[in-house]
């Protein structure tokens, strides 16, 4: 069976007054039908523009795609006509962005939304359509979507009017749902509510979903595989299971060490990754996390690091588990000797913030030499 969603080697770059910059840098992964993907990574990482590209829904002058898009057995979504990518947005792939009203029209009601939504992806007719949107409301458990139909976007509270986006995503049963932080902006319990709703509803059809967050706590809820992103790049991807359980790539390591979880009930004894994402105009030559890595050598600053299998011995049969590390085999061991030497190790990183921020200082003197190094090259 084909995959539902088939990203090949995407590198998507802007324009920009400084020159260009490519935001996602040779990005590969599949989504089946049925499956949750998640993508994660800190801010700024290109899981956005990831989705943006499926999507085209970045400025077309200032912005190149590389790379393929395969939707359903072969369609490149990259090089479709804009008036058949306009018919697939909407209809066969449904979005939930973080802002529900960036997918709104506050001047039309609800109910003239989601008819109209139906109406053009669809063969209802009015009547049909109205129904099918009163159904769509009621399966995100709105109260009152009768009501709701009449009402404009600002007489809802945001949780409501996420449901109501969830409702015009998937009211023409789309074959794949993009969900951008979709729980972001929502309060704690709401945000709760809307993904045990996305969880339900995932089991209501057989859609694939890509579902965008920087929270590790949502992923381990909703997603059945995970691709970490890291400036531009896939670093780990694997199935949930083995993510939180067997963590390949340091990042993952400390993304996972710096999530509280039940049983650290204080956060401040979390570790902390230092420094932060270095912007698209620095981006290493080498590994791109060196210079926030606690395990780094001068090897991994030598060249561009490949993704490639995980063959550690803690790798579990069976399971696809790509990693973008050179020494992602040797870490277990060098965790286990800081450990045995007594070390508080948290995976490598450090817990106090002074020995934390020690590093940046380091990871930026090494971003500005590696830059003078290229300029040298260059001349
Ligand atoms: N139109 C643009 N022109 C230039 N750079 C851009 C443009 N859009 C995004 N970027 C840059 O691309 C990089 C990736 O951005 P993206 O929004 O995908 O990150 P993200 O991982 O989704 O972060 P967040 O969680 O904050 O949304 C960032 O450095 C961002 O500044």
């Amino acid at each position: 069976m084909s995959n539902l969603l088939e990203v090949a080697d995407l590198r998507t770059s802007f324009a920009t007054e400084d020159g260009v910059v490519t935001a996602v840098d040779g990005v590969s992964f599949s989504v089946e039908r049925g499956e949750v993907l998640g993508i994660v990574g800190e801010s700024g990482c290109g899981k956005s523009v990831t989705a943006e590209s499926i999507m085209r829904l970045l400025d077309e002058d200032s912005t190149t795609y590389e790379g393929e898009v395969l939707f359903d057995g072969g369609t490149d979504l990259l090089n479709l006509p804009d008036d058949e990518m306009r018919r697939f947005r909407g209809g066969r792939l449904g979005m939930i962005f973080q802002d529900p009203m960036s997918s709104l029209n506050p001047v039309y009601t609800i109910g003239n939304q989601l008819i109209e939504a139906l109406r053009t992806h669809t063969d209802l007719d009015k009547k049909a359509a109205y129904s099918r949107a009163v159904e769509m409301l009621t399966l995100t458990r709105i109260p009152d979507p009768e009501l709701r139909m009449k009402q404009y976007p600002h007489q809802l509270s945001g949780g409501q009017r996420q449901r109501v986006v969830i409702a015009m995503a998937l009211c023409c049963e789309p074959d794949l749902i993009i969900a951008d932080e979709p729980t972001t902006a929502l309060d704690v319990t709401t945000q709760a509510k809307i993904l045990e709703l996305m969880a339900d509803l995932r089991h209501k059809s057989d859609a694939g979903t890509l579902f965008i967050t920087h929270d590790l706590g949502v992923v381990a809820e909703i997603c059945d595989r995970v691709i970490v992103m890291y400036l531009g790049q896939v670093i780990e991807d694997t199935d949930v299971h083995t993510l939180f359980n067997t963590p390949a790539h340091p990042y993952t390591r400390g993304l996972l060490a710096s999530t509280p979880s039940v049983e650290t009930d204080n956060s401040q004894d979390l570790p902390i990754i230092p420094g932060a994402v270095p912007t698209l105009k620095q981006v290493p030559y080498g590994c791109r996390f060196a210079a926030r890595c606690p395990f780094a050598i001068e090897a991994c600053r030598e060249a561009p690091v490949e993704l490639r299998e995980y063959a550690g011995e803690d790798a579990v049969e069976g399971v696809g588990h790509k990693v973008r590390c050179i020494r992602a085999e040797e870490i277990p061991g060098l965790i286990a000797e800081q450990e045995r030497r007594g070390g508080e190790s948290a995976d490598g990183f450090a817990t106090d913030i002074a020995e934390a921020e020690e590093a940046p200082t380091e990871a930026a003197e090494h971003a500005e030499a590696e830059m003078k190094a290229a300029e040298e090259d260059q001349k």
